[in-house]
């Protein structure tokens, strides 16, 4: 799991162990150089003779990339220093000149850009405040237009964070350093998980510096082995109705191919069976999937909405209700969100709404919230956590990279494997998926009550297992997804 960390939990964390002479500057530069060596071997260079260029702002991640600098220079590397900010950390620049680092003008500071294979961005880290100020800002503008037109791409290695983003809420509101590899010290910080900040970050590598920083992170990613330590493995004594039954009302005489692809989501996802109460989509279902059971019965989930215009949810209030009134899970999808725009003031986190973002959009204003889609799309974190608190609900706010939180814990961010992922249909197999880790812990969910995070740590799990089915070089349908998702269960349980 990728666990980040705001920037002030950090400083914290930091503070008695550089007064008691802990040396995570040096821990920090080495590392930071150990990753450029590794980037350069990569693509079949050395160190030795490579072109790198430090860029140092004024504070300790200055610190970090000029002693990385002078690591890399003592190896052989040719290594120029910028110091755009006005002022530099001293022992940082006195050990990168002592060994052999070039200083640059700023007026310099493109041509020797241009002839770096590597940058190290060390401008700012998680003491900046955003939006990046001048010179940095114009720094930073001028770098990236070089980054981008340049016909032999630089590799950029951002020290903690790429300079610019915002470190703790994952917006982006200036100019930002686009990063091949982010090289976060000790923890993840929030921007490094959740978009828009994470689209700049490149690959995320979390580097060890001895620093540990306790409690609950701010926002989470799990990885495969967390995903296998909350899913349901059936042993000797399961039977289909102990692994999970998952009611649908999905599909409609409009849609109804939605109830195919949730009824494969929940079936590939491992629910013990699947009913199905849509009498109107019931035989196409049943073509694809006789393993489907039709009409009304018992179940530990309940996924409502996928394919069902706004103008047909009012049959769906039924499942809705009694799902609510027996505390067991369900999954509000599409046009069954528009259920929730007037009364259920207070849901249970076991009610989890999936919405993108236009749907979430018009289901805060319904609240009160006049939060636009791309409001939402530019601070996703904010919009969750606010989403969860007036409604009490887990959410999941799908995209490019799905965001989810439940009313409290981690805020999760499950990137996308692959953006072939974005098609439609896609999110219908999310629904029935998450429906069937939902049935398998259904029972245990109920007895829990209404403000247990469990629910939003069985989404990201879902998020996982769909981005994972979805990985693909090329097209993808979503019936496609469907049928690879035991496949990525099975990939999750080997580790
Ligand atoms: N505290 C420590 O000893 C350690 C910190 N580490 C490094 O230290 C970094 C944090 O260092 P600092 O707290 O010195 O802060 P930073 O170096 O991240 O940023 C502070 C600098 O940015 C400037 N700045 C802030 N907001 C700005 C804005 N909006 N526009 C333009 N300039 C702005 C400040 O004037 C200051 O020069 C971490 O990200 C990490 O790289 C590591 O060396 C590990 C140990
Ligand atoms: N840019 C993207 N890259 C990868 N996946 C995406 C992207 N945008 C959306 N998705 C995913 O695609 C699915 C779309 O779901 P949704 O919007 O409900 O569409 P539909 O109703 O057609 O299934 C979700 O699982 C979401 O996470
Ligand atoms: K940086």
């Amino acid at each position: 799991m990728l666990r980040a960390y705001r920037s002030s939990e950090v400083a914290a964390a930091e503070r008695p162990l550089i007064e008691a002479g802990v040396p995570l500057m040096e821990r920090a530069s080495f590392a930071v150089s150990t990753a450029v060596a590794r980037e350069l071997k990569a693509r079949g260079h050395r160190v030795a003779g490579s072109r790198i260029l430090v860029l140092a702002g004024g504070g300790n991640n200055g610190g970090d990339a000029l002693y990385a600098g002078a690591y890399l220079a003592r190896r052989g590397a040719i290594v120029d220093v910028a110091c755009p900010a006005g002022n530099v950390h001293e022992g940082g620049y006195a050990a990168a000149i002592d060994a052999g680092c070039r200083t640059v003008a700023d007026d310099e500071l493109a041509t020797a850009a241009r002839a770096a294979g590597v940058w190290i961005d060390g401008l700012a880290g998680i003491g900046l405040r955003p939006p990046l100020r001048d010179p940095l800002a114009s720094v930073v503008a001028m770098l990236e237009t070089e980054r981008a037109t340049s016909p032999d791409e630089p590799i950029v290695v951002a020290v903690d964070c790429p300079t610019g983003i915002g470190v703790d809420d994952g917006g982006v509101s200036g100019p930002v350093l686009r990063a091949t590899v982010t090289v976060a010290l000790a923890v993840a910080k929030p921007g490094l998980l959740a978009p828009p900040a994470s689209r700049f970050c490149g690959r995320v590598e979390v580097v060890d510096i001895g620093l540990s920083v306790p409690g609950l992170p701010a926002v989470a990613a799990l990885g495969g082995s967390d995903v296998a330590d909350v899913l349901r493995v059936p042993d000797a004594t399961d039977h289909k109705y102990t692994r999970g039954v998952v009611l649908l009302g999905t599909g409609s005489a409009e849609y109804p191919g939605a109830a195919v692809l949730t009824a494969g989501g929940a079936l590939g996802g491992g629910a013990g069976m699947v009913r199905l109460d849509s009498p109107d989509v019931a035989s196409l279902v049943l073509r694809t999937y006789p393993e489907v059971v039709t009409g009304m019965g018992r179940a530990q989930a309940t996924v409502i909405g996928s394919g069902v215009p706004a103008t047909d949810v009012d049959r769906l209030r039924g499942p809705l209700d009694r799902a609510l009134a027996e505390n067991y899970p369900v999954v509000v999808d599409a046009g069954a969100l528009s259920l929730l725009k007037d009364g259920y003031e207070d849901l249970p986190s076991t009610a989890v709404l999936t919405p993108h973002a236009g749907e979430l959009a018009e289901l805060l204003s319904a609240r009160g919230e006049g939060l636009t889609r791309s409001d939402i799309e530019a601070a996703p974190i904010r919009a969750v956590r606010l989403a969860a608190t007036v409604t009490g609900a887990t959410i999941v706010l799908k995209g490019g990279t799905d965001v989810i939180a439940g009313p409290d814990g981690p805020v999760y961010a499950q990137p996308a494997r692959s953006h072939w992922r974005a098609t439609a249909g896609a999110g219908d197999v999310y629904a029935g998926l998450l429906g069937a880790l939902l049935a398998g812990a259904g029972e245990d969910l109920a007895r829990a009550g209404r403000g247990y995070g469990q629910p939003a740590l069985l989404a990201a799990a879902a998020s996982w297992l769909h981005a994972e089915a979805a990985h693909s070089d090329g097209p993808i349908r979503a019936g496609q997804i469907a049928e690879r998702l035991p496949a990525a269960i099975a990939q999750a349980l080997r580790g």
